[in-house]
């Protein structure tokens, strides 16, 4: 009878306690589509004293570092998060010959190429399917389907956390702090749930996304990043007025001159649009590629089981190579493509102000857009009688652009803000789906 193969397991938080529980429940299936039985050697853990149900407490310890130095493991699974020591313990994994299977964007946004490189030359497998938007196969399409095509862009909801408090904003009325306190409840949030509601988790995986769809290293701060913090419900308002629901959207294009922009912002859906409809901890990603066209990817995005679906995916892909002796070398960062600067980045905007009601203004206003070579696709303006305004200003604007870059759409924002006839509060969000 053929060998188990070892498995270590680090972190047993929200997805790691659902990975042990899937392998020590489900063995006999495992084997059977492996060909070997999975045999889980070790769990690194934080802390001892925490009941962990189903689980032997002699595969515990604290000492992570002397589980990934054994030379004997065939897979590593790092589920603890963060850079280090996430970072040195995944290098030691590969180093002595383990396959690594990891969920940590944040690591693998810093990383990737590197990490990728070490496992190429030691003949390991990196597998990583749960590292962006959760369950949902995306990974795995573009480094193996869609690898033959060329993809032109990636635009999609890929953080679970954000997109529940939103959508329970805006369907419940629910305040942001205590939709956050329910993500970070039902383990949808990230350790430290700033990054969730900055954008920085979406901009990992925007740039992990972006370099695997256009053959390039892009690293997190690559990735221009605005989160939800600053969505107001007076914007959730102007997006109900034009037909929108508020969404953080991660958006990766090609350009005509073969660079790329890659960015992470709340913007106002079109309802419309299939992404409007994505309700709660869910994820989706549009590919858009020269062959295939349009793709749409849709399912959880967070969660313990559904992101440990996705683990076990790599698990058994990983086992299967692991049994034949082979690894599957997938890092194909030959492009070299460069990040064009966010200024450069195209986009439809609605921009939101309150301006003098005399003659004129309006006209004024239209003017400071076609200044700057910015087209007005609509108009609408309300009178502020009922509702509280800045004295002096009692009319609003809000105003849908056609295409444009952000670098003109910024100086149109500088230059509103700087006019008398416009209040000081000149609001901005970007438009999909119109
Ligand atoms: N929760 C989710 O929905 C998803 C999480 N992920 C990723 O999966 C990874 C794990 O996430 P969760 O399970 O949600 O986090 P978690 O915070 O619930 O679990 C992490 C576990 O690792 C332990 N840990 C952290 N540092 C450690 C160290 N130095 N030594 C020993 N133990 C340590 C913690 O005590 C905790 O039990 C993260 O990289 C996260 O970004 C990816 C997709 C979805
Ligand atoms: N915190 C993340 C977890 C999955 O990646 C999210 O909310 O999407
Ligand atoms: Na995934």
């Amino acid at each position: 009878m053929s060998k188990p193969l070892k498995v270590v397991l680090l972190g047993a938080g929200v997805v790691g306690s659902q990975v042990a529980r899937i392998i020590l429940d489900e063995g006999d299936t495992l084997e059977a589509r492996i060909g070997r039985r999975l045999e889980l050697v070790g769990i690194g853990v934080r802390r001892m004293d925490v009941e962990r149900p189903g689980i032997d407490p002699a595969l515990l310890t604290t000492d992570l570092e002397s589980l990934v130095a054994r030379d004997d493991l065939d897979i590593v699974i790092e589920l603890i998060g963060g850079i280090d020591p996430a970072r040195s313990l995944v290098r030691t994994a590969i180093s002595n010959g383990a396959s690594v299977i990891s969920a940590n964007k944040a690591l693998l946004a810093e990383d990737l190429g590197e990490l990728s490189r070490l496992a190429e030359e030691k003949g390991v497998d990196l597998h990583y399917e749960a590292a962006v938007a959760g369950a949902i196969p995306i990974i795995r399409p573009l480094r193996e389907s869609l690898v033959g095509d060329d993809i032109t862009e990636v635009m999609g909801i890929v953080n679970g956390t954000t997109n529940f408090i939103l959508d329970k904003m805006v369907t419940d009325g629910v305040s942001f702090d205590s939709a956050l306190a329910e993500a970070q409840q039902l383990g949808y949030a990230e350790a430290d749930p700033t990054a969730d509601v900055g954008g920085h988790d979406a901009a990992a995986k925007a740039a992990i996304l972006a370099g695997l769809a256009f053959h390039t290293e892009v690293k997190g701060q690559d990735v221009f990043t605005e989160g939800i913090t600053g969505v107001t419900e007076a914007d959730i308002a102007a997006a109900e007025s034009m037909d929108c629901t508020v969404k953080l959207l991660a958006v990766a294009k090609l350009a005509d001159d073969d660079r790329i922009t890659v960015k992470v912002h709340p913007a106002m859906v079109a309802k419309k649009h299939p992404l409007a409809a994505v309700r709660g901890a869910y994820n989706a990603i549009f590919v858009n590629s020269r062959e295939a066209g349009e793709l749409m990817f849709l399912g959880a995005g967070a969660g313990g089981s559904p992101t440990a679906s996705a683990v076990m995916g790599d698990v058994v892909t990983v086992g299967r190579n692991r049994r034949r002796g082979t690894a599957a070398h997938m890092s194909s960062g030959y492009t070299r493509r460069q990040v064009a600067p966010i200024g450069e980045s195209r986009a439809q905007f609605y921009v939101s102000f309150e301006v003098e009601d005399r003659p004129g203004v309006l006209a004024k206003c239209a003017a400071v857009f076609g200044d700057h070579n910015v087209s007005l696709r609509v108009v609408q303006q309300s009178y502020l009688e009922d509702e509280v305004h800045e004295e002096g200003f009692p009319a609003r604007l809000g105003v849908m652009t056609h295409t444009t870059t952000e670098s003109a759409l910024a100086d149109v924002v500088a230059e509103l803000r700087e006019s008398d006839f416009v209040g000081s509060e000149v609001r901005v969000m970007r438009l999909e789906g119109f």
